[in-house]
């Protein structure tokens, strides 16, 4: 894996979290069975709150679509009492999570729910070594920078503003998550585009997902994929068609004319 100099016209790098700027550990190992241990505790305090109604009514929905066992999330009525809704949504969630969905109703939920883990600083946004120097680099050189996850815009907030290096907000221009689109889907890397005020073209998508950087690439964005400890093996197809790195050191940009 060698270097890869931005090709002109790049103004853009937009950003991948799990699996590119932070491990996928801190994801699986200690974000996701923070929801799993405490969703229950969390429906039940927060029961009467607008936000976590409106919460429950997104799963709801979505489990309307989905028709699926366990996407089951009672409807509030006189037979169904709070304790055996509230158990509808915490078996939903535990089901959504063990297949690693990434609805937006999930994402919208579990952004509520880490706010008191960073707050109580129990928790601290990880990222790799070499992210914040690159960052700054890239923003010396006038790059706009950009998140595009499927954790919720307040996920990823509060991921960078409690980071292991502090409060990194600033880097950024701005942030996307799912209510965009599928990540898997062109159309959202073309709305992006719209929003940041710039051509697809003039757009750089860091990933670890293959799906993802070819959605990205059939709308016009240059991708590189980005290949951490732990992220899914590609085939021998995948590596020969995409820019590889391991670190965002080997990615070099020029200052934006
Ligand atoms: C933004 S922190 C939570 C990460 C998360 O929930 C997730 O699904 C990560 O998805 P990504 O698109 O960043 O790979
Ligand atoms: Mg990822």
């Amino acid at each position: 894996m060698g270097s890869i100099t931005v090709p002109a016209g790049v103004t853009s790098v937009l950003l991948d979290i799990e699996g590119t700027t932070t491990p996928i550990t801190f994801v699986k190992d200690i974000l996701f069975p923070y929801i799993q241990d405490n969703v229950k505790e969390y429906l039940q305090n927060h029961w009467t709150k607008e936000e976590c109604q409106e919460d429950v009514q997104q799963l709801r929905l979505q489990a309307e679509k989905d028709h699926a066992l366990n996407g089951f999330v009672p409807i509030p009525g006189n037979e169904a009492e709070v304790e055996q809704i509230i158990q509808g949504v915490v078996d939903n969630v535990h089901w959504q999570m063990s297949l690693d969905r990434k609805t937006t109703a999930l994402k919208q939920l579990q952004g509520h729910m880490w706010r008191a883990a960073y707050a109580a600083g129990q928790v601290k946004g990880e990222v790799y070594d070499d992210v914040v120097p690159a960052l700054r680099k890239w923003k010396e050189a006038d790059m706009k920078l950009y998140i595009f996850s499927s954790g919720s815009v307040e996920a990823q907030k509060l991921l960078f503003g409690n980071s292991i290096e502090g409060d990194l907000l600033e880097l950024f221009q701005g942030h996307f998550d799912t209510t965009v689109g599928s990540k898997l889907e062109s159309e959202s890397y073309r709305k992006i585009a719209d929003h940041i005020g710039c051509s697809t073209e003039n757009v750089l998508f860091l990933t670890d997902v293959t799906k993802e950087a070819k959605a990205a690439k059939e709308a016009g964005m240059n991708v590189v994929i980005v290949v951490r400890p732990g992220n899914a093996a590609l085939t021998d197809e995948e590596k020969a068609s995409y820019p590889l790195i391991n670190s965002f050191k080997q990615i070099n940009v020029n200052s934006v004319q």
